[in-house]
């Protein structure tokens, strides 16, 4: 009966799911929601035979207290309509995540809007029901895809300036320590030159590693380009990045990478001031970790004396 309402692509083999459809009755007054009639894409999403759900009530999604609650809801919203043969159901909707029939989790978007106005106390709507599991799945690769660096798994630069930006706003509105701070391998080039191209990469992906394992939750770590790294920690003061900066630096220097000799890095480390600048804050942190290539390598700067000129 209601088999038009299949997505065309699907058919009864199942090699295709579209849109589940079943065709509901609500009568006032009564509590329970019965199914008409459903198609093929409905008894593919949830199991069963036709004969099988007529009567029965339906399944929007495979969770008792969810079901209950969508259904509490759909009674609130028909029940002002209930005297006015014009009354129009506007319908609910929503995305949650499901138990499939053969046990797999899958995200379901449904809507049930009415079809036809109330008669005799009786409403009849339809459910429709769509797996945008695969969808919600290429969505999160896409996502992942343009805010990760692919070859340390770490956050890339264009997302860091997102989570920069916010932090900002915080600290601007709260006045909570935000800390930053800039890491550059020291002679990376040379790793590269002397041991290859996937070794200079091994390096890359295993410092990322270490990095991850040093912070905290709330801390972001991004690749900034190359053989840059950016920390950003949030409730940190200055004296406290500076301690976190000189454990990365350490562990850094301890770690047994693929190589005969041992790697090292240099660190800037700024804590962000009040109301300052994105611009500024990038440009002493920038300084200071020139300020430590330039004084040895392998250690922590603050920028201090450049802080200190600048003030003269
Ligand atoms: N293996 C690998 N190397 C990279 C990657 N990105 C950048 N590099 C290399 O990193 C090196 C950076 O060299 P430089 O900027 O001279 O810096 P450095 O040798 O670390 O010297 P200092 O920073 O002054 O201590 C270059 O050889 C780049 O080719 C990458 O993704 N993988």
């Amino acid at each position: 009966m209601y088999q038009h309402y299949s997505h065309p692509g699907s058919d009864a083999d199942g090699e295709q799911a579209g849109h589940a459809v079943a065709i509901l009755s609500v009568q006032e007054g009564s509590p329970g929601v019965r199914i008409v009639d459903v198609n093929t894409d409905y008894q593919r999403l949830w199991g069963g035979s036709r004969e099988a759900w007529l009567g029965a009530p339906p399944v929007v999604v495979q969770q008792e207290a969810a079901n209950r609650q969508i259904f509490a809801q759909l009674h609130e919203a028909l029940h002002p309509l209930k005297d006015s043969a014009h009354g129009a159901f506007e319908g609910i909707s929503g995305r949650e995540v499901s138990r499939h029939h053969d046990g797999k989790r899958r995200h379901v978007e449904w809507r049930i809007t009415a079809m036809g106005t109330c008669h005799n106390g009786q409403f009849t709507l339809v459910l429709t029901q769509r797996d945008v599991t695969e969808q919600m799945e290429k969505e999160a690769q896409l996502e992942r895809l343009a805010t990760t660096d692919m070859l340390t798994g770490l956050v890339n630069r264009s997302q860091f300036d997102m989570v920069l930006k916010n932090e900002f706003n915080r600290q601007h509105r709260y006045s909570r320590p935000l800390s930053l701070i800039m890491l550059d391998l020291d002679y990376f080039k040379d790793i590269n030159d002397n041991y290859g191209h996937d070794v200079g990469d091994q390096v890359l992906m295993e410092l990322a590693d270490l990095l991850k394992r040093n912070l905290r939750k709330a801390d972001c770590c991004a690749r900034w380009g190359g053989e840059e790294f950016m920390l950003l920690a949030p409730e940190t003061s200055l004296e406290q990045a500076v301690r976190l900066a000189d454990k990365i630096r350490g562990a850094i220097k301890h770690t047994a990478f693929p190589l005969q000799s041992s790697v090292t890095a240099s660190f800037g480390v700024v804590e962000v001031h009040s109301q300052e600048s994105v611009k500024s804050v990038m440009k002493r942190v920038d300084n200071a970790l020139y300020l430590a290539k330039n004084k040895g390598r392998d250690r922590v700067s603050t920028g201090g004396l450049l802080s200190s000129a600048k003030q003269a």
